[in-house]
């Protein structure tokens, strides 16, 4: 590898929601720190604890055993004052006095333009890495946390269905994403959902309650008894699903039972797929600092360690993946689009 300067001393912070895998990253740029000769700062409690200078030193025994681990042992934040150009310059006197010569900011795309904001006071290097469940950053096939939070949707979702066939019901379970469907749709085709309800979908043509019951009473029809189980993407109903499955009863007779999966998307152990992508990731990012990379977001594409400019990766937007919502709406639906023609 060809290196540009001498690096000696980088930086570290978790920032943004907290996403399985955090640990591991920070194993990895500790891990390749230590093999490159260089020190490790990590500041805690992401943004804030760069403005309030609460550092700690991070060596190879610090992060041994940690990859297992969900959440981020120096913690994340989220922290507005960030956003103004006066916090920037204070969190560049911070890193100056520390002698700092790059950071890597671990978060989703606001811990990303935080980076990038940070770029416009600072002079040295700043590296981003895809810390979300969301996998809403572009220029990276799927960001560290992703894969966690659908195994867990996946798993709620399963289990829901026992109870929900053994009963006859219906069953409208909230996942997160912020505004991204991608673990809404991942989740739902992995459990064999009826149903999505995903912000790229509300977009073009917004769902109808009287449609959603035409659907359900049509899938029963079709099947006979057992269950119908929906993924509705967080923010996509007025009131989530606690509020759908109530109109859903109170309007409509048709009796449904909400369930929440929430913060429980971002808990336990991370899974296979995010604590290597998260390894890889940051051993990349350490890399890309000593090849003098900077307004970048290490990613990953195609098995292939990437570079992309930090605005893209909350400029441009990754689409769902058509074939899989093609085959959820067209090859899964129990309703055929010749009955959906018939009845609508
Ligand atoms: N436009 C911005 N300029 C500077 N900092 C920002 C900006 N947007 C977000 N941040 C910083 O990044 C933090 C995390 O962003 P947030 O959107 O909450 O989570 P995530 O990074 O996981 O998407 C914010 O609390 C703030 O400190
Ligand atoms: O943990 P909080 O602050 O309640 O935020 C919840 C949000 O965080 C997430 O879990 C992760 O989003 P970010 O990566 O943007 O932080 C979203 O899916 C969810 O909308």
């Amino acid at each position: 590898m060809s290196v540009s300067k001498k690096i000696q001393r980088i930086a570290v912070l978790t920032s943004g929601g907290d996403a399985p895998g955090m640990n591991a990253a920070l194993r990895a740029v500790v891990l390749a720190a230590d093999h490159y000769n260089i020190e490790v700062i990590a500041f805690r409690h992401g943004y804030q604890g760069l403005l309030d200078n609460e550092h700690v030193v991070l060596e190879p025994k610090d992060v041994l055993h940690v990859l297992q681990y969900s959440g981020t042992i120096i913690k994340s934040a989220r922290c507005k004052l960030f956003k103004e150009d006066a916090a920037a310059i204070t969190a560049a006197q911070n890193l100056d006095a520390l002698s700092i010569d790059a950071l890597i900011v671990i978060g989703g795309d606001g811990s990303l333009r935080g980076a990038d904001h940070l770029a416009n006071h600072w002079s040295g290097q700043v590296i981003g890495m895809p810390g979300t469940i969301d996998n809403d950053l572009y220029g990276t096939d799927t960001t560290i946390g992703y894969a966690t939070a659908v195994n867990i949707a996946m798993d709620a979702l399963d289990k829901i269905r026992d109870t929900a066939d053994a009963m006859d019901r219906v069953f409208i379970v909230e996942v997160m994403g912020r505004y991204a469907g991608f673990i809404g749709l991942r989740s739902a085709m992995a459990a064999g959902a009826e149903r999505m309800i995903l912000p790229e979908l509300q977009k073009d043509k917004p769902l109808t309650v009287s449609a959603l019951v035409k659907h359900i009473h049509r899938v029963k029809e079709i099947r006979g008894e057992g269950s119908y189980v929906m993924v509705l993407s967080e923010h996509q109903w007025p009131g989530g699903a606690v509020a759908l499955a109530e109109q859903l009863d109170a309007e409509y007779d048709l009796p449904c039972r909400p369930c929440l999966l929430g913060h429980i998307q971002r808990g336990g152990p991370p899974a296979p797929a995010d604590r290597i992508l998260a390894s890889e990731l940051g051993v990349h990012a350490v890399e890309l600092i000593l090849r003098g990379a900077h307004r970048v977001m290490a990613g990953m594409r195609a098995n292939q360690c990437v570079e992309v400019p930090l605005n893209e990766s909350w400029e441009k937007k990754n689409p769902l993946t058509e074939n899989l919502l093609r085959i959820q709406h067209e090859i899964f639906n129990p309703v055929k689009k010749k009955q959906r023609n018939k009845s609508e």
